[in-house]
């Protein structure tokens, strides 16, 4: 739940705490808009992956599914700077599939709170698994954070690779072998 008041008292005095003028003509509706886009970036809270992911459908194949370059937006909970990147999810159906379109709304859903990037990993891989029942599922990210290259260490272009694997991609390495093949790895 977005508390708008609460944002934009704390924008005022964030503003305050750096030194700016807040009724200058530039800030004077930043906190307003502040609020308003916080509405959007921690949206995920609010969303649910159950209403994306139950809306399976039979299908006979129970060859691999992957869902590849889908791209995101989070924000890392340490700094509350932006993390961006790819993220690649693969399943392996168990007399059910899912749109497309809802693994990367299980992405957004996720993305859109404050995360790390190994939480957020886990989430969509566990999330998949709850309610698609799959035999197994796999996620792999790949994402820049900006609280390691404009601050701090500051090592641009670097990026962290996180994975989460679970069901048949725990037990069986040629299935993990061939989610990387499909990468393209
Ligand atoms: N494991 C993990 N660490 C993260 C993530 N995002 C940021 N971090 C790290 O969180 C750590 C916070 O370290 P602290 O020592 O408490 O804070 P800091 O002094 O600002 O750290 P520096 O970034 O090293 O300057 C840093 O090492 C960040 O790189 C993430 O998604 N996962
Ligand atoms: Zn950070």
């Amino acid at each position: 739940m977005i508390d708008h008041e609460k944002i934009e008292q704390a924008v005022r005095l964030f503003l305050e705490g750096i030194g700016e003028d807040t009724d200058r003509e530039g800030l004077k509706d930043t906190p307003a808009r502040v609020a308003r886009m916080c509405e959007e970036l921690y949206a995920g809270a609010e969303d649910d992956a159950a209403v994306h992911l139950a809306r399976t459908f039979t299908s006979k194949s129970s060859e691999m599914v992957l869902e590849k370059d889908i791209t995101f937006y989070s924000t890392c909970e340490h700094h509350i700077l932006p993390f961006y990147g790819k993220a690649h999810i693969a399943y392996i159906p168990d007399g059910r599939v899912v749109g497309l379109s809802k693994l990367a709304r299980t992405v957004e859903t996720y993305a859109r709170r404050l995360q790390l990037q190994e939480q957020l990993t886990g989430q969509i891989a566990d999330a998949l698994m709850e309610h698609m029942a799959p035999k197994g599922a796999i996620v792999m990210i790949e994402a820049e954070h900006m609280c390691m290259t404009m601050r701090g260490i500051k090592k641009p272009g670097s990026r962290t690779v996180t994975i989460a694997r679970r069901g048949v991609f725990e037990s069986d390495p040629v299935l993990e072998e061939r989610f990387f093949r499909m990468l393209g790895r």
